[in-house]
């Protein structure tokens, strides 16, 4: 059926491609279950090549990076997005996933000039006074060069790889399909959720390839940062700005990664950036609700003046209020040891646990925040604190919403650069205050009663929708057009069930006819005999007695499965 329903022919290649990798890399069996090991048995490829060598004993994780790395630059991306779910996946899955890169050598400027004359409306040279022929950095999505605009502006050029759209659309196409088949065929797979995890990443992707979309965002999160003078997000030049490039700001700094630089004689105080770092993400998280997702220390520049500038806008989340009361419930639960608020806010984030222990779950959440008790504020990592606690999640086979995975990961990458300037920053001494202050904030008598005005006029605007809604339902009822969609989980099981019980029923009636009829045979003289008896007699009780043990063990495995459930 995923072959049947491929777009091109080049989706069929790129697809026979895949499974090729899968195969070379030891997931041939799992090529088999999904059911498209003819597709590459009939383009030549063998099935059940040995692992070479040293591949025989990599580990799992390894050979799915390995494989990952050599897809391309979609599933690299996706592996990244893995990286950050260890709500799903265990240290050492979450360890390989880790390190995945992107970099991959970069496109020269004449391969980029045809996309750029007609983004540009002209030849980089007549729009900029000066532009780098050589990149500053070239990942699997676009590359950066550095220029200057006429009015002496330095600027970086963000520029989209020439034909990657459909490079990683058509990836996206077969990896959607791919996981539908997975999800149904591979019973393993299935708390992964392949098919949502998928979904997820291929909006998080098309959104990142849009260029202009990235700086969108980043104009969004600098209106939120303006109380903070000290965080920088780069200058759009929206003249020069579209999907497939941007112009930003060139930001003059010392990259997150060169730490040694940021010395006291260069006028650096690490303590006071890692606060004031702490102080933004805390801010864009708890009380912003949109944040930037990836700030590793690639996407942070430490400037003069202790000012710490954000770049790379391009994966950013976002929090609904209702998170953001959770998010604020959980931290303040951890921080505080308050084991019952942490399990209220992970039961609401398990959401459909269907057929999970939520009691068990619940003494396991309150098991890991007493374990904390008593230790100092200052040794808390709020970061890890948050992951470890979703991993229980993991252990039930609950996903954790996606929009709060990224952010746990954002939360974690922060912690790490916080300590890393400072070995005595404590994101949970630095979070407090805040929460707390948010949380005032927002239950201040002012902001109550907003939130209750707001409140008043959604049900004042409903009410009077309402006779309007109610004329329509009964003008509906009275012409007999009136539809109740009803949903029932378990209908399908209930007329599989059905189906069985007749069929076990029809069987009975067959085997009762048998032994009458065969009765009567019995009793006729003449005729064929077997063994001494009247053959027809023999062969209908001979048929009974097979029909008699199928009935039996069907019933029998029935009610073992029952059991099971
Ligand atoms: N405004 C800027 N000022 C200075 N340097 C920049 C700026 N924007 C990007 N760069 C440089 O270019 C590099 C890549 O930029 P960016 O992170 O935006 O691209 P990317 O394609 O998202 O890369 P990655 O996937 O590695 O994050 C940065 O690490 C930085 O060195």
């Amino acid at each position: 059926m995923l072959i049947e329903t491929l777009d091109t022919a080049r989706d069929l290649g790129r697809l026979k491609e895949i499974l090729g990798v899968m195969v070379r890399h030891g997931f041939g069996d799992t090529v088999r279950r999904l059911g498209l090991a003819d597709k590459l048995e009939r383009a030549g490829q063998a099935l059940h090549w040995n692992l070479a060598g040293d591949l025989a004993r990599v580990e799992p994780p390894v050979q799915v990076r390995l494989a990952l790395e050599e897809l391309g630059p979609t599933f690299v991306k996706f592996g990244q997005l893995l990286a950050g779910r260890a709500d799903l996946f265990g240290p050492d899955w979450i360890a390989e996933f880790e390190k995945l890169h992107s970099h991959v050598p970069a496109v020269p400027l004449e391969a980029l000039r045809p996309q750029l004359r007609q983004d540009l409306g002209d030849e980089p040279e007549a729009v900029f006074a000066r532009f780098d022929t050589e990149p500053l950095a070239a990942a699997s999505i676009a590359q950066v060069h550095r220029a200057q605009l006429p009015d002496g502006s330095e600027v970086v050029v963000k520029i989209r790889r020439p034909g990657i759209s459909e490079v990683i659309e058509a990836d996206l196409r077969l990896l959607e399909r791919l996981a539908a088949l997975a999800e149904a065929e591979l019973a393993a797979l299935k708390p992964y959720r392949p098919q949502q995890l998928v979904r997820e990443f291929a909006r998080s992707l098309r959104r990142e390839l849009n260029l202009a979309g990235e700086c969108r965002s980043a104009e969004r999160i600098a209106g939120n940062l303006t109380s903070l003078p000290h965080i920088v997000v780069p200058r759009v030049y929206w003249e020069h700005t579209s999907e497939r490039i941007n112009v930003q700001e060139f930001i003059e700094g010392v990259s997150g990664g060169q730490l040694d630089v940021l010395t006291p004689e260069a006028g650096f105080d690490r303590a006071l950036l890692a606060r004031r770092g702490a102080q933004a993400v805390l801010k864009m998280i708890v009380q912003d609700g949109i944040f930037h997702a990836d700030p590793h220390p690639g996407n942070v520049f430490y400037l003069e003046g202790n000012r710490i500038a954000f770049i790379d806008f391009g994966m950013v989340g976002r929090l609904s209020q209702r998170r953001r009361d959770e998010l604020l419930q959980m931290l303040l639960g951890l921080v505080e040891r308050q084991p019952q608020a942490v399990a209220e806010v992970l039961l609401d984030w398990a959401g459909d646990a269907h057929g999970v222990d939520l009691g068990q779950l619940e003494v396991e959440v309150e098991a890991f925040v007493d374990q904390y008790h008593g230790v100092p504020l200052a040794q808390l990592q709020l970061g890890q604190m948050l992951a470890d606690v979703t991993s229980i999640l993991r252990e039930h086979h609950l996903g954790l919403p996606p929009d709060l995975a990224l952010l746990i990961k954002a939360f974690i990458s922060l912690e790490g650069m916080g300590r890393n300037l400072d070995p005595d920053f404590h994101m949970a001494t630095e979070a407090l205050p805040l929460l707390h202050q948010v949380v005032r904030t927002r239950y201040e008598p002012r902001a109550l009663a907003g939130r209750a005005w707001q409140a008043l006029r959604r049900a004042l605007a409903t009410a009077e929708q309402l006779p309007d809604d109610l004329a329509r339902l009964l003008r509906n009822a009275r012409r007999g057009r009136l539809q109740v969609g009803i949903e029932l989980a378990h209908l399908k099981r209930v007329g599989d069930q059905i189906d069985r019980s007749a069929n076990r029923l029809s069987m009975a009636l067959i085997i009762s006819a048998l032994i009458i009829g065969s009765s009567i045979v019995m009793t006729v003289q003449g005729g064929p005999t077997l063994f001494g008896l009247p053959a027809f007699g023999f062969l209908g009780f001979f048929g009974a007695v097979v029909c008699g043990l199928w009935l039996v063990r069907a019933i029998w495995r029935s009610s073992h499965h029952r059991d099971e459930d």
